[in-house]
């Protein structure tokens, strides 16, 4: 049946997130990003297009975090020796990786820098 089918893939894809959230460290270090994230932005109460972007952002790293962790599988799978071309792969999908974990820190920054601002120019004028 189609939806049986359906609800088989559906599962398939939730276990490959819990692979990678039990065995991949920098997918630790995603999540707790996004939690500390998640909370600044609800106590900064950022706009509805804010927090849009904020959550493609972070959709986007957790997403390419898990494809680089299904290359290094693969990479793996096809050798466990020294390879050039195996170097390449790995270092092509962490590099990936890289260049939206800086995206997403610039991201970041731009967003919350105004918060941060009024918060700290208001908790200065609170202590004076
Ligand atoms: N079979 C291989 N042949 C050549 N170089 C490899 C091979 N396997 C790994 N490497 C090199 O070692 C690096 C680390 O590989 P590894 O498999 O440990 O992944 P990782 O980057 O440590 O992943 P994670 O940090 O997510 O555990 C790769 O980026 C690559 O440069």
């Amino acid at each position: 049946m189609r939806w049986k089918r359906f609800v088989a893939s559906v599962l398939y894809a939730l276990h490959g997130i819990r692979l990678a959230v039990c065995y991949e460290r920098n997918m630790r270090i995603h999540l707790a990003a996004t939690i500390a994230v998640i909370v600044a932005a609800t106590v900064f109460r950022i706009t509805k297009t804010e927090w849009l972007v904020l959550l493609l952002t972070i959709g986007a790293v957790i997403s390419l975090e898990i494809v680089n962790s299904a290359i290094e599988r693969t990479v793996d799978l096809v050798t466990d020796e020294y390879r050039p071309l195996a170097k390449e792969a790995k270092d092509l999908a962490a590099g990936a990786v890289l260049v939206f974990a800086i995206i997403s820190v610039i991201i970041g920054i731009t967003i919350f820098s105004p918060y941060l601002y009024v918060f700290f120019k208001n908790s200065l004028h609170f202590h004076k």
